[in-house]
């Protein structure tokens, strides 16, 4: 493995730490009715994510990870606790908040500048002014030269990136992605990273990204927070260390092998215990 590069020099991680909070999630519980009985999803969690800050949530399948992602995005509403977003409680879909999904969000009907000025259109702001701020948003992703294709034109990477774009255009106080890449091969998602770092940088964009990707995780994070298995609980807070600007070449450096390293340990005792229960389950069935 090759050292950190020597161009890399600023430990942006410790300059965060006295930025204002923007998140705060305070002792949520999420349950739901099940033809079982309750399932707790979320167990007594609770998140501080400050100004510029970029976290992200690290956990096996069926942790809670998503459940979470859409009680911060006030898609649901938690059983248990507050969650606070610019000193306002998340009572539902909030504008401070921009959200990417999982699933490719693009209108196929619309041009990609048009699906980037959607969001504005719907804000009422005028053609004029949306189109420029659509350009602009399109140049920060890297698609200079696409305003005018269609979603169908392009590969699944691209259409990601008019989704971020498409959401970052109403400058949201808090970016939420959930799993935005885990549709795309290992290299492009390293290589789209390096765009979110450099997007992050340039707008101090403050991202919470739920991941159950190690190496996404600690390319491009401040913190990790690591949730257990079911119910979904903090398991711990990682802080990652490693100087920015950051970009994938730090993957092959010692110190991001030793962080890899060391999430992996705490993950592989989650998700074995995910896959014990997934057996059981499955055994269960079948009696
Ligand atoms: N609407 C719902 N009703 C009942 N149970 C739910 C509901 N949504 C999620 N769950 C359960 O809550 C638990 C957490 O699910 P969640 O989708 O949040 O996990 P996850 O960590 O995002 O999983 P994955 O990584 O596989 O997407 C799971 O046991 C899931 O079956």
């Amino acid at each position: 493995m090759n050292s950190i590069p020597a161009s890399f020099k600023i430990d942006a991680a410790s300059s965060k730490d006295a930025a204002p909070s923007i998140l705060t999630v305070d002792d949520v519980v999420k349950r739901f009715e099940t033809p079982d009985g309750p399932l707790i999803a979320v167990d007594h969690m609770s998140l501080d994510v400050r100004e510029g800050e970029f976290v992200s949530v690290i956990g096996p399948s069926g942790c809670g990870k998503s459940t979470l992602f859409n009680l911060i995005g006030g898609l649901l509403s938690p059983s248990e606790g507050q969650i606070t977003v610019a000193g306002e409680e998340v009572r539902g879909p909030h504008p401070s908040i921009g959200m990417v999904f999982q699933e490719e969000s693009t209108f196929p009907w619309r041009t990609v500048e048009e699906n980037v000025a959607f969001s504005l259109e719907v804000q009422g702001v005028g053609k004029a002014e949306r189109l420029e701020r659509a350009h602009h948003f399109i140049a920060m992703v890297g698609l200079r030269g696409f305003e005018k294709s269609y979603p169908t034109e392009l590969s699944g990477g691209m259409r990601q990136r008019v989704s971020m774009a498409r959401t970052l255009a109403f400058e949201p106080k808090l970016l939420l992605m959930d799993e935005p890449f885990a549709a795309l091969d290992e290299q492009t998602r390293l290589l789209l990273g390096d765009k979110v770092l450099q997007i992050q940088q340039e707008l101090n964009q403050t991202v919470v990204l739920i991941t159950h990707n190690i190496t996404e995780a600690v390319q491009l994070s401040d913190r990790i927070l690591i949730m257990t298995y079911r119910p979904g609980r903090t398991k711990r807070f990682v802080e990652i260390k490693l100087p920015r600007p950051r970009s994938s070449e730090i993957v092959g450096s010692d110190a991001f092998g030793h962080y890899v390293a060391e999430i992996w340990n705490d993950l592989r005792e989650e998700a074995s215990k995910g896959m014990q229960d997934e057996e059981m389950t499955v055994q269960r069935r079948r009696r």
